[in-house]
């Protein structure tokens, strides 16, 4: 299965310098992931090159041993550098285009859409693989993003392809983003800032299950 095909619903688990340093960070994404955590996004704005390259080749190799894609965030140079399965790219971090030709058709390329439709479409048509939204609610990770409302999830179903929702989310949130059609829900500061990261993981995994049965019966 390329990584691609394995894109299911669930816990995207974005990492964090500040709430992971050092060797904390192998650890805690390894949690995420018992937890049932589905996608896996090193983010850091931090750390020299040479601690990146390092930290992303550990992830790399904890995620590949797990079958969970990591996806480099804002970098797809790097991803392509450690063999990642993927990159997240903003709306000033490269072309769609460009990180497709460098990492291939199989890669998984995320592009931040804000909360709105127009940059969704821009960024379906350009080849990501899924669209992702937010900051749905206060963020102390990025306090200044862009605020999105649950809605935009609505009206980017017609899209067709995964919806990521980030920003703030917690587990008192989430119900609400998963109802409004988020597939993955993108969570720094509500995973990683808890003292029992594999725990808070299997609770986030277990709204999907719990909104998918409400769904059917
Ligand atoms: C899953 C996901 N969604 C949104 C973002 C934000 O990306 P961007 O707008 O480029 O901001 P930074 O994360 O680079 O600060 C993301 N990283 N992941
Ligand atoms: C990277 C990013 N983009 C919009 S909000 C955000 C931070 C999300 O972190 P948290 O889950 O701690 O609010
Ligand atoms: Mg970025």
């Amino acid at each position: 299965m390329s990584p691609r095909d394995a894109l299911r619903p669930g816990l995207y688990a974005i990492t964090d310098p500040d709430l992971l340093p050092g060797d904390r960070l192998v650890p805690a994404v390894e949690a995420a992931i018992r937890g049932g955590a589905v996608l896996v996004q090193y983010r850091d704005k931090e750390a020299t090159e040479t601690e990146r390259l390092a930290r992303a080749r550990d992830l790399v190799s904890l995620c590949t041993d797990n079958q969970v894609p990591l996806l480099i965030n804002d970098d797809a140079a790097l991803a392509k550098r450690v063999g990642a399965a993927g990159a997240h790219l903003g709306q000033e971090d490269g072309n769609l285009a460009e990180a497709r030709s460098l990492l291939g058709p199989e890669a998984i390329l995320g592009k931040t859409c804000h909360a709105s439709l127009e940059l969704a479409r821009a960024a379906r048509d350009a080849g990501a693989d899924y669209l992702a939204f937010g900051r749905f609610f206060p963020s102390m990770t990025k306090p200044g993003a862009p605020a999105a409302t649950p809605d935009i999830l609505q009206r980017a179903q017609s899209l067709g392809l995964p919806l990521s929702a980030i920003g703030g989310v917690s587990l008192e949130n989430a119900p609400l983003l998963i109802a409004n059609g988020a597939d993955l829900l993108a969570v720094i500061g509500g995973l990683f800032g808890t003292d029992d990261i594999e725990a808070r993981a299997r609770a986030f995994t277990d709204l999907f299950a719990k909104t998918t049965e409400q769904e059917l019966s």
